[in-house]
C-alpha cells in the first residue's frame, strides 16, 4: 500500500511538474523566431492559395505557417505556433509507457541517433527541429524529401520547447518519433562468434552501455532475457549510441527458448572471493557476496580458452540481483563455467558494461590470435 501511494505521489508530482513547466514555457516564450526566408516564401504563397487549408482542421490551429519543399531538396515542413500543443502532446504520449506501446513508437534525440535510425530504414512519424540547418545536416531518404506539406512529418518548433522535453542537458534541437523497429533477425556478416545474454539488466543506462560495448566488439548477437528493461526505452536508446540499429538483438526471451542454442557457456560471475579475508568472523558468511546457488567451476577470465568450443555464450547479470538462479541452472545443464574478473581494493563488482567489455575483448583477442596463427580457423568461421 505504502509503495503504491508513494509511486502515486511521484507520478502526481511529475504530472504537476509537466503542466507547470508547459505553462511556464508558454508564457515565457514571448516571440517565436520565425524571421527566415522560408516564412516570407510561405506568406507570399498564402495570399494566393492558403497552404494551411491543406492541413487537417484539428491540427491547423497549432500551426503558424506551412513551408513547401524547395528546389534545394529541403522537405516541406510546418512551423508550430509558440503555444502549439502538438509537440507537448506528442511528448506526453511517448513518455507514457502504455501509450508508447499502444502506438508502437520510440523517441530518438539528437542528429546521430536519428540518422542511424533512418539509415537502418526505421520509419519516422514526426521529426521536430529548431533550426533549418539541423535538418539540413541530415541525410534524408528521397521519399521523405518529397512528402507534400499536408502529410509532412517535419515540424519546426522553438528551441526552448524542444529543450523542455529533452532528457539531455543541452538539446541538439532535434527529436524524432519513430515506429518501433521490427528487429532484424538476419545474421550479420563479419562478426565474432560471441553471443551475449543479458540476465536481469534493469537499469536502462546499463543496458544501453552493454549494447554499445557488445556492438563495438563485433559480437554476433545479444539476447535479452525476460526481466531486462525495455529495449526501446529512451534511456536505453540514448546510452546505446546507435547499437540498436547495428546489432542483432532478440528481446523478452525465456530460458526454455535457449534449449537449442549451441556453444560454450560462460557466466560472468563476481560471486567469488579468492581467500578468506572477506569472511565475517561472527557469522562465517562472505560479507561481499552471496555464494553461487549452484556449484560450477570458476576461473579468472585470463585463464580461460574462449575458443575451445565456439560460439562463446557469455551471460552477464544485472546491477541489483546479479545472475539469476535460472541462469545458473542453464549453465549447469550445458556444463558451463563461471568466469571471474579479479578485483582489488575491496571493490565488490564492476558494472555490467565494464565486465562485458573486459570479457568480450579478451575473447576477441584470443579469436584473432587463433586466426593469425592459422590454427583451427574453421572454429572461428564467422570472424573477418
Ligand atoms: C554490478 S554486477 C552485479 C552485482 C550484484 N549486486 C550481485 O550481487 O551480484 C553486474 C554484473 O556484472 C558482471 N560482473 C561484475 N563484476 C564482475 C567480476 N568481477 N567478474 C565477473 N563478472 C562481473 C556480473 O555478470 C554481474 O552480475
Amino acid at each position: 500500500m505504502k509503495a503504491i501511494s508513494s509511486s502515486f505521489t511521484v507520478n502526481l508530482r511529475r504530472a504537476v511538474f509537466n503542466t507547470t513547466a508547459i505553462r511556464a514555457f508558454a508564457s515565457d516564450v514571448k516571440r517565436l523566431d520565425v524571421k527566415d526566408s522560408d516564412i516570407q516564401r510561405s506568406h507570399k504563397k498564402r495570399s494566393n492559395e492558403d497552404p494551411l487549408n491543406s492541413i487537417k482542421p484539428h491540427m491547423r490551429s497549432g500551426i503558424l505557417s506551412v513551408v513547401e519543399k524547395d528546389s534545394s531538396g529541403f522537405p516541406s515542413y510546418l512551423i508550430l505556433k509558440e503555444t502549439s500543443p502538438l509537440l507537448s502532446q506528442a511528448m506526453i504520449d511517448i513518455k507514457n509507457k502504455k501509450r508508447r506501446q499502444q502506438n508502437s513508437s520510440i523517441l530518438l534525440e539528437g542528429k546521430r541517433l536519428i540518422q542511424d535510425a533512418l539509415n537502418a530504414g526505421v520509419k519516422p512519424k514526426q521529426i521536430f527541429f529548431s533550426q533549418k540547418r539541423v535538418l539540413e545536416n541530415l541525410c534524408l531518404p528521397e521519399e521523405l524529401r518529397d512528402l507534400p506539406a499536408k502529410s509532412t512529418i517535419f515540424y519546426k518548433a522553438p528551441y526552448k520547447m524542444i529543450q523542455l522535453f529533452s532528457e539531455t542537458e543541452t538539446s541538439q534541437g532535434i527529436m524524432g518519433i519513430f515506429e518501433t523497429p521490427t528487429i532484424d533477425h538476419r545474421a550479420r556478416k563479419n562478426t565474432f562468434p560471441i553471443t551475449v545474454i543479458c540476465d536481469n539488466i534493469r537499469e536502462p543506462g546499463n543496458l544501453g552501455a552493454v549494447l554499445r560495448t557488445v556492438t563495438a566488439v563485433g559480437a554476433s548477437q545479444v539476447i535479452l532475457m525476460k526481466g531486462c528493461t525495455h529495449l526501446w526505452g529512451d534511456k536505453v536508446l540514448r546510452a546505446g549510441c546507435g547499437a540498436h540499429f547495428r546489432m542483432k538483438i532478440i528481446s523478452d526471451v525465456s530460458w526454455n527458448f535457449l534449449e537449442n542454442i549451441k556453444g560454450q557457456v560462460c557466466l560472468a560471475d563476481n560471486n567469488y572471493v579468492s581467500n578468506n579475508s572477506n569472511i565475517d568472523e561472527d557469522t562465517n558468511v562472505n560479507v561481499f557476496r552471496k555464494t553461487a546457488p549452484i556449484e560450477l567451476p570458476i576461473a579468472p577470465y585470463y585463464e580461460i580458452d574462449y575458443c575451445k568450443t565456439t560460439p562463446l555464450i557469455l551471460i552477464i547479470g544485472g546491477e541489483t540481483h546479479g545472475l539469476s538462479d535460472e541462469c545458473y541452472e542453464f549453465a549447469k545443464s550445458r556444463k558451463g563455467i563461471r568466469v571471474n574478473i579479479p578485483l582489488e581494493n575491496g571493490i565488490e563488482s564492476l558494472n555490467s558494461a565494464t565486465a562485458v567489455g573486459i570479457l568480450c575483448f579478451e575473447a576477441k583477442k584470443q579469436m584473432l590470435n587463433l586466426v593469425k596463427s592459422g590454427d583451427e580457423v574453421d572454429k572461428i568461421e564467422q570472424v573477418y
